[in-house]
């Protein structure tokens, strides 16, 4: 039926996917049916991919071991075990060798692979291969008798066991910890705890653990010299042995078949039990179990009265318990010399791990380093512009606090107080280069009238006209300043007379364009003094003074004209041209 449902559905991978897990998942319950559903993918071997390929591989190895094909088992699992492309696979082979070694008795190998496996797991991988690695390494620990170790990997897989809530892992768990309790010679316990275990793999009927596990039972029950039941519970388990053909399993049942006929003194069954034991055993050189039986056989032998017999299972009996020895031996040998080596490996995976992080952290800090610098060169062009900005910004207001400073709000020309500073370092110029300097002072006439007729707006707009084609008629070297309220002055360095008056026409000739520019009818002129020097000690002040004489007298002489200051007296005043219209 499952073999039609999968048949039907061949042609797509998700039913090739879920015959595989179903494969996966029933290991051990039924050999014979585990071969058929086998068999059934395998016709469609053509459409797995590699890893369900590869995962295929892993459970015909299992079959291999189970069947007693080591060769096989091998074979198919050493292939797998270099596929580190498939972690999980890999790990399933891992377990699977460690077992077979420990099975042959290659103790060594059994421990390098318990060591490697145990180095490939981490917190991802597939929890149900670190549980087989954990299980079979508690198994191996075993039959080392190393029994501490292997309690703290039983206790790693009946954790994974737990956390994955898969009753069959918790069937072999149980299983291992029972055995193990046994092992310790803690009857009593193991006893308790096999009969949990079977009970709970016999309600998922894991079979194989049910066999495995009433053969360790029906031994208790014989120590504890209940011969029936235990008789009964060992015939159980080589029934279900025979069934899943575990073959070291059926060595085990038939060897503790034997003891008990022994105990029981039915020598001729222990003797046949023993012999089938040794038969199998002998194939697969299971050396303790084979000391046990040819023990068993030697004894039977002689009291069945057969001493030939007796004789040659003592031979034996004495060759099994030298290879036995030796196995014990090697397998203490094998452990000390794997851990050594897995420490030393460890230590360099460790030393290796730490130089890499060392590496990744020097890294980081480079990395770090530069972004360090990056922000920090980033932070300083930040300050550096914000200086910048704040140069340029209190240079500006600089500039204008000095431009306010220097200039007459009204009319934008110098002030007083800076048209005077300026003429003073000019005319200290021409002193030294004993050029004439000329100052002319300028009042406009009858201003408030100006003021009085049109008010003080109007005004306001007539002393900027003036001061401006004042501005105008004047040379670049010259400086015109507001030194009143409607009094204004030049300062002409290297000018002597005749180039002044050219200056003052100039200005008079402006200050009569003033009337067409505004909206009402003004005329304005203005009074004009002029004081010059050429060289001499003479002070600004005195100069400038010496010009306000002179405007006055221009003022006197009735305005709109230049007065030439004079030494003494004006004598050079020019009558206006212009009339002024009030
Ligand atoms: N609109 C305006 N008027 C001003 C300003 N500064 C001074 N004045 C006026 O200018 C006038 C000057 O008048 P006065 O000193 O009598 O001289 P004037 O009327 O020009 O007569 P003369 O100079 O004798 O021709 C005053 O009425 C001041 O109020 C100013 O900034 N704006």
């Amino acid at each position: 039926m499952w073999f039609y449902c999968f048949a039907a559905a061949a042609e797509v991978s998700v039913p090739l996917e879920q015959a595989i897990n179903e494969l996966e998942a029933e290991r051990w319950k039924s050999r014979h049916m585990q071969q058929q559903k086998l068999d059934d993918i395998l016709r469609y071997q053509s459409q797995l991919t590699l890893q369900q390929q590869t995962r295929i591989n892993i459970i015909q190895a299992q079959l291999a071991l189970l069947d007693g094909n080591y060769g096989t088992a091998e074979q198919l699992a050493s292939a797998i075990a270099q596929r580190t492309e498939f972690p999980n696979s890999q790990l399933a082979a891992y377990s699977l060798l460690m077992n077979l070694a420990n099975l042959r008795g290659q103790y060594e190998t059994a421990f390098y692979y318990m060591y490697r496996g145990e180095a490939l797991l981490t917190p991802e991988s597939d929890p149900r291969r670190r549980y087989e690695i954990y299980s079979s390494s508690a198994n191996l620990l075993i039959n080392a008798q190393i029994y501490d170790q292997a309690e703290s990997r039983l206790a790693s897989a009946q954790g994974l066991a737990k956390e994955i809530a898969d009753p069959k892992l918790s069937c072999s768990a149980q299983y291992v910890q029972a055995k193990l309790a046994y092992l310790r010679q803690q009857y009593e316990s193991a006893g308790r705890l096999l009969q949990a275990q079977i009970e709970q793999c016999r309600a998922i009927n894991e079979s194989l653990f049910v066999g495995a596990g009433l053969v360790w039972y029906g031994r208790t029950q014989a120590y504890e010299e209940q011969h029936e039941a235990a008789q009964k519970t060992l015939f159980e388990a080589l029934n279900s042995l025979q069934q899943n053909g575990f073959k070291a399993g059926i060595v085990k049942a038939n060897l503790s078949l034997a003891e008990l006929y022994l105990r029981t003194n039915q020598f001729d069954l222990a003797l046949q039990y023993a012999k089938e034991s040794i038969a199998m055993g002998a194939k697969l050189e299971q050396w303790q179990d084979l000391v046990g039986a040819y023990q068993v056989a030697a004894l039977a032998a002689e009291r069945l009265g057969d001493l030939d017999d007796a004789l040659y299972y003592e031979r034996l009996l004495q060759q099994a318990s030298e290879q036995s020895l030796v196995q014990s031996k090697a397998i203490r040998l094998a452990y000390l010399k794997a851990r050594f080596s897995s420490t030393a490996e460890q230590q360099k995976i460790t030393l290796f791990k730490t130089e890499n992080e060392l590496a990744s952290l020097r890294k980081e800090a480079a990395l770090t380093h530069r972004w360090l610098i990056v922000l920090g060169l980033f932070a300083t062009c930040c300050v550096c512009a914000l200086l910048f900005v704040m140069l340029i910004r209190s240079r500006k207001e600089h500039r204008h606090y000095r431009q306010l400073s220097q200039t007459d709000s009204l009319t934008n020309i110098f002030n007083r107080r800076y048209s005077l500073e300026l003429a003073e370092k000019r005319y200290r110029a021409c002193l030294v280069e004993q050029t004439p300097f000329t100052v002319v002072m300028i009042d406009v006439d009858h201003f408030k009238s100006v003021n009085d007729t049109f008010g003080h707006a109007i005004g306001d707009q007539v002393l900027k006209h003036v001061a401006n084609q004042l501005s105008l008629a004047i040379r670049k070297r010259d400086i015109v300043g507001r030194t009143g309220g409607e009094e204004f002055a030049l300062f002409l360095p290297s000018s002597d007379e005749a180039q002044t008056k050219a200056v003052v026409e100039r200005c008079r000739a402006n200050l009569a364009t003033i009337r067409d520019k505004m909206s009402q009818q003004i005329e304005v002129t203005a009074s004009f003094g002029i004081a010059s020097a050429t060289g001499g000690k003479l002070p600004l002040e005195a100069l400038i003074r010496r010009a306000d004489e002179a405007l006055y007298d221009a003022k006197s002489a009735g305005r709109n004209r230049l007065v030439v200051y004079r030494s003494g007296k004006d004598v050079d005043s020019q009558p206006s041209q212009y009339e002024v219209m009030l």
